[in-house]
């Protein structure tokens, strides 16, 4: 038997598969992704990553360890790391931090983030982590999948991106976060568990490729 996470991956098969390999990120690999697209979609991710820094102070709250609250620190510390890209990137457009804070919310954000948060506040620990998963997990898949592109071309459209998904910091956390929720499963992980994980696990997968729509649609938006 695989681990948990790999289970889970599987069972999500089709859902990781349209994350992962979105048509934003076939576009974005070429550098035909239209630049109103990505900003639209990093707006949005700058929103979202509040949200997620949430879940990640809330992963600390629901923690009995000192080991869990070091996890939960260093996921926040993460989140709140890569807003600067997101800011770095907004003021070369001239939007400014307070503009990117006031930004109002898509609702396709608010489904993604609220729907993490409530797994996470009626669930337990590996309910939340599970749930949070996919975001790093993919993010660094991506980042792997898409890196020979920078490095064929220098001044790739979206090298900043590329460059912070697949740096060496980034799979690391990536890679921590498996590894912390393996450690969650040894502790409370029953098969009786399973569905509603991957319930959880393929949610949060399907929402995550929706993201990437949102960022299609309102850069095609009038
Ligand atoms: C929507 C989304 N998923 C994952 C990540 C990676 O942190 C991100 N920045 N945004």
């Amino acid at each position: 038997m695989g681990t948990l996470f790999d289970r889970l991956k599987d069972a999500a098969a089709q859902e990781w598969a349209g994350f992962t390999d979105h048509r934003f990120i076939q576009q974005m690999e070429d550098g035909s992704l239209p630049e109103e697209a990505f900003r639209q979609y990093l707006i949005q991710d700058y929103l979202f990553l509040i949200q997620f820094a949430r879940a990640y102070a809330l992963a600390a709250y629901k923690s009995r360890t000192m080991a869990d609250i070091r996890a939960a620190q260093d996921g926040l510390a993460a989140i709140v790391a890569e807003t600067e890209l997101h800011v770095r990137l907004c003021e070369g457009w001239g939007i400014s931090r307070q503009a990117l804070d006031a930004a109002p919310e898509h609702e396709t954000t608010v489904a993604y983030t609220r729907y993490v948060l409530d797994a996470g506040s009626s669930g337990d620990l590996l309910d939340l982590h599970v749930a949070l998963s996919p975001c790093v997990v993919g993010y660094a898949e991506i980042g792997r999948r898409l890196k020979p592109a920078l490095e064929q071309n220098p001044k790739h459209p979206y090298g900043e991106w590329i460059s912070e998904y697949s740096g060496a910091g980034y799979l690391q956390t990536a890679q921590a976060a498996v590894a912390h929720i393996e450690e969650l499963a040894r502790r409370s992980f029953t098969e009786a568990r399973f569905e509603e994980l991957a319930q959880h696990f393929a949610t949060a997968t399907r929402l995550e490729g929706q993201f990437w729509q949102m960022g299609l649609d309102l850069g095609a938006a009038d």
